[in-house]
């Protein structure tokens, strides 16, 4: 991999028929919404529940991006609607959630796919780019996820929660600022899981490995080449795999879960080194 292609991953027209157990139609009148939903495993996930039949209500920072998704899903005769909101804005996200509910009257799923951080050593972070990884990955999804659960408790309704982050079992070089973000959200989302139990509100978390999607513009060619052998299946992962396991965790599928990290990363966790600023010869030999 020595160039950076204008697109990794799927296209919408790949995402419109890529094969899934899950059946058509099976979330009709749900509705389903999923931060960060222009991305690439936003995008998958919000294809898929779309195809299931639900509602799918897409956000990003990028009002493009969202509008061009919202496009591609409606064009094919499914339901979806698009709304800009930066998860960093509290004031923003409750302001949305209150959109949401006038609009649709319900919502029943939130899965929390905004996200990213840069690649830098740790010893070297700016005080701005500790904060923006923390801000975004560990304040942004805390502020949807208590936005939800307010709703939620509010009108006596159940809802699901999944939370996208990084596998943090042994850390993960170069991203020490979102290991630290991702470590809070799955210890938060284990709190809350316990907590909101009580109101019908199941929290839950994905951990993908190197999975392929645009968000791997932001590391040089040098540390994606690698990420095919982080893992002992010798591949990267696709959108596909995650927004699978998002609609298990979050739909009818999961309905016993709760609390739950369920990692999607070809054994990474178990065999393999990811280096997203490269591998320092220190460790090469
Ligand atoms: C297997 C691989 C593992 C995982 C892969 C994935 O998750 S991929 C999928 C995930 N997708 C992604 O990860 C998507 C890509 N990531 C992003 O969009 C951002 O990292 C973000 C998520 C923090 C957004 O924060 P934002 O909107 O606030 O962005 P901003 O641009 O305004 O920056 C704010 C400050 O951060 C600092 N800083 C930023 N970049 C660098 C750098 N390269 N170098 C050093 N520092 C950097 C800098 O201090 C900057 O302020 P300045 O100095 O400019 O005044
Ligand atoms: N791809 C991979 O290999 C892995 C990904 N992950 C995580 O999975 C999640 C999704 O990643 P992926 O789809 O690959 O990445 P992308 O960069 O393709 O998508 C991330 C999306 O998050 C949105 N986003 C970022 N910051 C904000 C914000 N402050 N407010 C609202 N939206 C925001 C972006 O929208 P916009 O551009 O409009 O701001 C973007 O569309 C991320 O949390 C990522 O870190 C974890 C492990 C591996």
């Amino acid at each position: 991999m020595s160039e950076t292609p204008e697109q990794f991953g799927f296209t919408d027209a790949d995402l419109a028929t890529h094969p899934t157990v899950y059946a058509e139609g099976s979330l009709a009148g749900q509705v389903v919404l999923v931060s960060g939903g222009a991305g690439g495993i936003g995008r998958a996930t919000a294809w898929l529940f779309a195809r299931m039949g639900a509602h799918a209500v897409i956000s990003g920072r990028s009002e493009g991006k969202v509008a061009d998704v919202v496009k591609a899903i409606t064009a094919k005769g499914l339901k979806a609607s698009g709304h800009t909101v930066d998860v960093r804005e509290p004031e923003g996200v409750a302001a949305f959630f209150d959109t949401v509910w006038a609009e649709h009257g319900r919502l029943d799923i939130l899965v929390n796919s905004a996200g990213g951080q840069f690649p830098q050593a740790a010893i070297d972070f700016s005080v701005k780019g500790w904060n923006a990884v923390i801000n975004t990955n560990l304040n942004g999804t805390w502020f949807m996820m208590q936005a939800a659960a307010r709703k939620w408790r509010d009108a006596g309704r159940p809802g699901s929660i999944v939370n996208v982050v990084v596998v943090t079992t042994h850390g993960l070089y170069g991203v020490a600022h979102t290991i630290a973000a991702r470590s809070g959200v799955i210890g938060l989302s284990k709190s809350v899981a316990v907590e909101w139990a009580p109101l019908g509100i199941r929290v839950n978390c994905v951990a993908p490995g190197a999975i392929e999607t645009d968000g791997w513009k932001v590391y040089t060619p040098e540390a994606r080449a690698a990420y095919p052998r982080s893992n002992p299946m010798m591949r990267a992962g696709d959108a596909w795999d995650i927004a699978e396991a998002c609609v298990y965790l979050g739909g009818p599928t999961g309905k016993f879960v709760t609390g739950e990290l369920l990692t999607v990363d070809g054994g990474g966790q178990l065999w393999g080194e990811t280096w997203t600023t490269g591998k320092p010869d220190y460790f090469k030999t």
